[in-house]
C-alpha cells in the first residue's frame, strides 16, 4: 500500500534528513517507525503524502507513484492518505462537526450529504453527542477523535499519524491506540504511525521500522524482528543492565514462554540455573521476552546447545577474565 524506494530529502540548509530510505507498508497493516528526536520521522511521514517533497527517489501509495504525478492529480490522490497530528490541529472557530465537515467542503460535497457523513464519522469515533462543542471545550482524547474523524472523511485507504498521542496521557493514548486498532480491523485502513515511544509500537503495531540518522536500521513484523540476533528492537522492548555480566548467557524467545524449558534444563542435563534478569510480554498476540540467566554444571554446554536447537536465540557474554587473556567473544 505504501512504498518509498531510496527516498532521500535534503533541506535547503543542508541537513539530510532521509538518506536513502525504503520502506514497505502492506494493505491493512499498522507500521510504526520509532526512532529518536531528530531521525527522520516527521521528514518520512510527510514525503508519504508528498507534503514534503523528496530530493530523490520514489515514494508509491496504492498503486501510484506519487512523486511522478502533477499538482492537481495529487491533490486527488492525496484524498486516499489522511493523516492525524499531535497537536490536532483543529480549527477552533468551527465546532467539532463543522471540523470534521471542513474537507468535504472543500472536496464539494453537498450539504445534506455531508451532514450524513459527518454523523457517521462522528459515530464511528464515539463523540455523537459532541457535535456542537467546540475544540476548546473539549479534553485532548476527544480532540485527537475529532482529529481521526477529519482525516477519514473522504474515506481514505491509508491513515498516517504524526504522533497522534504524545500530547496525551497514558489512559487516553491507550484508548485513541484501541481506536486506531479498530479502524484498521474494520475499514481495513493501512496505518503508517510515528512515534518514539515504544509502548505505542507495543500496543499498536503489526510492523515496525526503526530509524536512526535518516535511514532504516530495520524492519519487519514485530515478532519476526524480536526472533533476529542483534535486533535493536528486542534491545529497545526487552531492556536488561548492558554489558552482560561475564559468563551470563542472555536467552531471547519469542513465542515460547508457555513452555517450561528451562525446569526442562535444570531436569535433563542436571545444571543450576541462576536467573539474573528478565523481560516478557505479549506482542502482537505473541508472548516475547529476554531472560539473562548463568548456567552451571559440567554439562552446561550440552545445555546451550540444547537451548538453541530449540530455537532460542543465545547471546553468551565472556567468562570473567576472557577478555584480559584475549579470549573475549566480540
Ligand atoms: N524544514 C526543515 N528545514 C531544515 N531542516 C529540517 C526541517 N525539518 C526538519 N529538519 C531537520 O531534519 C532532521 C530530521 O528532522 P525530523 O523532524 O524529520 O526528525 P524527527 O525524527 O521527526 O524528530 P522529532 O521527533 O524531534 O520531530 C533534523 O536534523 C531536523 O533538524
Amino acid at each position: 500500500m505504501i512504498q518509498l524506494s531510496s527516498v532521500r530529502k535534503v533541506y535547503g540548509n543542508g541537513v539530510v534528513a532521509l538518506d536513502g530510505v525504503d520502506l514497505d507498508v502492506r494493505a491493512g497493516e499498522i507500521h510504526g517507525v520509532l526512532g529518536r528526536s531528530g531521525a527522520g520521522k516527521s521528514t518520512l511521514l510527510r514525503c508519504v503524502n508528498l507534503l514534503e517533497r523528496p530530493t530523490g527517489g520514489t515514494v508509491t501509495v496504492d498503486g501510484r507513484e506519487l512523486t511522478a504525478l502533477g499538482q492537481a492529480e495529487l491533490r486527488r490522490a492525496r484524498r486516499g492518505i489522511g493523516m492525524i497530528h499531535q497537536h490536532f490541529a483543529l480549527l477552533s472557530s468551527r465546532t467539532v462537526a463543522g471540523n470534521v465537515a471542513f474537507p468535504l467542503e472543500v472536496a464539494g460535497v453537498p450539504r445534506r450529504e455531508r451532514a450524513r457523513r459527518v454523523g457517521e464519522l462522528l459515530e464511528l469515533v464515539d463523540l455523537t453527542g459532541k457535535a456542537s462543542a467546540y475544540p476548546a471545550q473539549l479534553s485532548g482524547g476527544q480532540k485527537q477523535r475529532v482529529g481521526i474523524a477529519r482525516a477519514l472523511a473522504a474515506r481514505p485507504k491509508v491513515l498516517l499519524s504524526d504522533e497522534a498521542t504524545s500530547a496525551l496521557d497514558p489512559a487516553t493514548t491507550q484508548s485513541i491506540l484501541a481506536l486506531l486498532g479498530r479502524l484498521n480491523a474494520e475499514l481495513g485502513l493501512t496505518i503508517l504511525l510515528i512515534t518514539h515511544e515504544m509502548h505505542v509500537i507495543k500496543a499498536a503495531c503489526d510492523s515496525v521500522s526503526i530509524m536512526t540518522d535518516g535511514r532504516i536500521a530495520e524492519t519487519g513484523p514485530v515478532a519476526g524482528l524480536v526472533a533476529r540476533p542483534g535486533s535493536l528492537l528486542t534491545r529497545e522492548i526487552f531492556p536488561l543492565p548492558e554489558p552482560a555480566p561475564p559468563g551470563s548467557v542472555t536467552v531471547t524467545f519469542a513465542g515460547r514462554a508457555d513452555e517450561p524449558i528451562m525446569s526442562t534444563l535444570v531436569r535433563a542435563f542436571d545444571v543450576d540455573v541462576n536467573i539474573l534478569g528478565g523481560s516478557l510480554e505479549e506482542l502482537a498476540g505473541v508472548p516475547m521476552g529476554r531472560l539473562r540467566v548463568r548456567i552451571g554444571g559440567e554439562r552446561s554446554a550440552e545445555a546451550l546447545a540444547y537451548l538453541r536447537k530449540r530455537g532460542l536465540l543465545l547471546d553468551e557474554a565472556a567468562p570473567a577474565g576472557a577478555a584480559l587473556l584475549g579470549e573475549g567473544r566480540p
